[in-house]
């Protein structure tokens, strides 16, 4: 529906200014010169101004620096072709206080005829709770609470994203996956307590070998995979080893009783043959168990297969 479907709605200041006053929105109010008409009390608290100083200054004022040039043509061009913008439309905005703090917001605009003008209505709406509330949600629902690592849904989003990327760039890409041995007498012999304890020290420990594009990712009970962009199987080789030595160094206590872990490395890199994330992954599980039956406490990479096992 556009603005001119219909007539735009006529009115003056003063019969609107006690309705803008009592919408639960920031209204603000600009002429086709971009400045701001008229503006309520709701918009002074959300923007950090007194509603006195906002009316009559640039829309701009309350545009972030870097989106104020596009947001002008943005305008002009409303004023051209209105169309009606409910609110939660895809697009995302955000407003400036006067602070410098961006506010993220959810605007409606229409056209209406104010005091014989022509001027664009926007309701204003401060989505900050909305947005975080969205971007911790989206966050859990990819992360494992327990070790705050990615979950074995992202690790295969992003290990689809980086075959993308070796297929269109040749970008190498290469997966370390570890399980724990005898992860099962861990907790048989000094609790779950014990196994948790283990889990979450050596994700500490990992995340801090990682290089900020690496993705660390508890994809079982007690395996994990490292996704490491541009990083061949060689040097995924260098960093399982490393990883697999530190947990074997490591000693765990829990109630004054002391214990140690070991696990097995799998390494594999993405191979020209590979049409889809799943080769990957079949490789490195396979080169893991080649290491659990070989004796665990190892690291074995996707040379160890044959070539026609390649695929998995
Ligand atoms: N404490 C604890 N244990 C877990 C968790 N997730 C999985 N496990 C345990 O991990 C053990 C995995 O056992 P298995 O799959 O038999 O493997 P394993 O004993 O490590 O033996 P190998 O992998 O063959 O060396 C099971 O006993 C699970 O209960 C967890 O979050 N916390």
């Amino acid at each position: 529906m556009t603005a001119n479907d219909n007539a735009p709605l006529t009115t003056t200041s003063d019969h609107l200014l006690p309705f803008i006053e009592s919408l639960p929105d920031a209204v603000v109010i600009v002429d086709q010169n971009h400045k701001i008409m008229l503006a309520n009390a709701l918009a002074g608290r959300m923007f950090g101004f007194a509603v006195d100083d906002l009316k009559g200054s640039d829309l701009s004022t309350i545009i972030p620096m870097p989106l104020r040039n596009a947001h002008r043509k943005h305008v002009n061009g409303y004023f051209e072709k209105p169309v009606l913008r409910p609110m939660g439309e895809e697009k995302r905005f955000s407003g400036v206080r006067s602070n410098g703090q961006e506010v993220p917001v959810d605007i409606m605009i229409n056209i209406i005829v104010l005091d014989g003008a022509k001027v664009a209505m926007a309701l204003v709406r401060d989505v900050t709770y909305q947005r975080e509330l969205e971007a911790r949600l989206t966050l859990e629902s990819l992360t494992d609470e327990m070790t705050g690592f990615y979950n074995r849904k992202h690790f295969k989003t992003q290990l689809n994203a980086q075959l993308s990327g070796y297929v269109r760039w040749g970008l190498p890409t290469s997966v370390i996956m570890f399980d724990f041995d005898h992860f099962k007498k861990i907790n048989d012999q000094y609790g779950h307590a014990a196994g948790d304890l283990v889990l979450t020290t050596i994700a500490k420990m990992v995340r801090q070998e990682l290089r900020p594009l690496d993705v660390g990712c508890r994809i079982g009970g007690e395996e994990f995979a490292i996704i490491l962009p541009n990083a061949n199987l060689e040097d995924a080789e260098t960093l399982a080893e490393r990883i697999r030595k530190l947990i074997e160094q490591k000693e765990f206590k829990l109630d004054e009783v002391s214990f140690r872990a070991t696990a097995t490395m799998g390494v594999a890199t993405f191979l020209p043959t590979d049409t889809s994330y799943d080769s990957l992954m079949r490789r490195a599980d396979n080169v893991l168990y080649v290491g659990k039956a070989a004796g665990r406490n190892r690291t074995v990479t996707q040379n160890a297969l044959q070539s026609t096992d390649f695929t998995g």
